[in-house]
């Protein structure tokens, strides 16, 4: 009996089991402290929502999760992050390797100066993903149909993606962070340059995107964080005050700066 329950909650802590652990991170721009001593662990093929007042460390500890603020020369990372149990701040990690597997969603959305079918075909190119031509179409083909935009862009691939409206920019920025087969998704404010209806679809994708992927968002927008989240965090002055099912966050915080943000009292 014991044993059918042991395999059970073993089934079930695989479904949902840690994608990402991090321990005791401290981040430090100079002398500014911006993250102090976040530990999260974040779950495979769900969406986590980073929620938090302007300027409390949201972006910056999303940016920790893909080793994005390597490219800041004042940022420093302390502390331990790891996927599938692997530190990625090791020293025989690849950023660029990395990067592919932790694809990065931004809030503006910035396809390449190229046409729609080179900003996807460009990092499956660059991480040799593609054996042929077919394969590389193949590959094209799979990501702009997860990202929900191939009916619109199917007979126009050679155009410029700059020329797509901005809710198509932004599905084709998460068709090309897609298509190098990542297991997990950093998304910066998604939606912040969208309309209603582009945000809709962007919505109603992460919730698709969710049964591949570990997806993790920041989002000014109780109702996106609450719409497509299973787990929130709530940062407050560089610290994450309160980490839990996101139903509730948005019902029952523990902690009264999480209840005064959500009701909008602050921020
Ligand atoms: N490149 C940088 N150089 C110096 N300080 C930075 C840099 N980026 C962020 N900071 C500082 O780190 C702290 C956290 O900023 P961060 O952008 O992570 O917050 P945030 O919660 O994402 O804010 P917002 O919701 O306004 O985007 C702030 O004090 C900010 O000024």
């Amino acid at each position: 009996m014991n044993k059918t329950i042991t395999a059970e909650a073993q089934i079930a802590s695989n479904i949902v089991s840690a994608k990402i652990s991090a321990r005791k991170v401290n981040v430090f721009y100079g002398d500014t402290h911006a993250i102090k001593d976040v530990s999260i662990e974040i779950l495979d093929r769900s969406v986590t929502a980073f929620i938090g007042p302007s300027g409390c460390g949201k972006s910056t500890f999303l940016r920790c999760l893909n080793r994005m603020n390597d490219t800041i020369d004042i940022c420093r990372v302390e502390g331990t992050i790891e996927l599938d149990g692997h530190d990625i701040y090791d020293a025989s990690v690849d950023p660029v390797q990395l990067r592919a597997r932790v694809g990065m969603v931004f809030q503006k959305p910035n396809p390449f100066p190229k046409s729609i079918y080179d900003n996807i075909a460009y990092g499956p190119k660059i991480h040799g993903l593609a054996q042929s031509k077919a394969d590389l179409d193949g590959i094209v083909e799979s990501a702009l149909r997860r990202a929900a935009l191939w009916e619109e862009v199917k007979d126009r691939l050679a155009a410029p993606g700059t020329g797509l409206s901005g809710g198509q920019q932004q599905r084709l920025c998460i068709a090309r962070a897609i298509a190098t087969a990542p297991e997990v998704l950093l998304m910066d404010e998604p939606c912040s340059a969208l309309d209603p209806i582009a945000t809709a679809q962007v919505e109603e994708l992460i919730d698709e995107l969710r049964k591949s992927y570990s997806v993790v968002i920041v989002t000014h927008s109780m109702q996106q964080a609450a719409r497509v989240s299973q787990k929130t965090a709530f940062f407050h002055l560089g610290l994450m005050l309160e980490y839990d099912d996101t139903s509730k966050i948005f019902t029952n915080p523990d902690h009264e700066k999480t209840q005064a943000y959500i009701t909008g009292r602050f921020g």
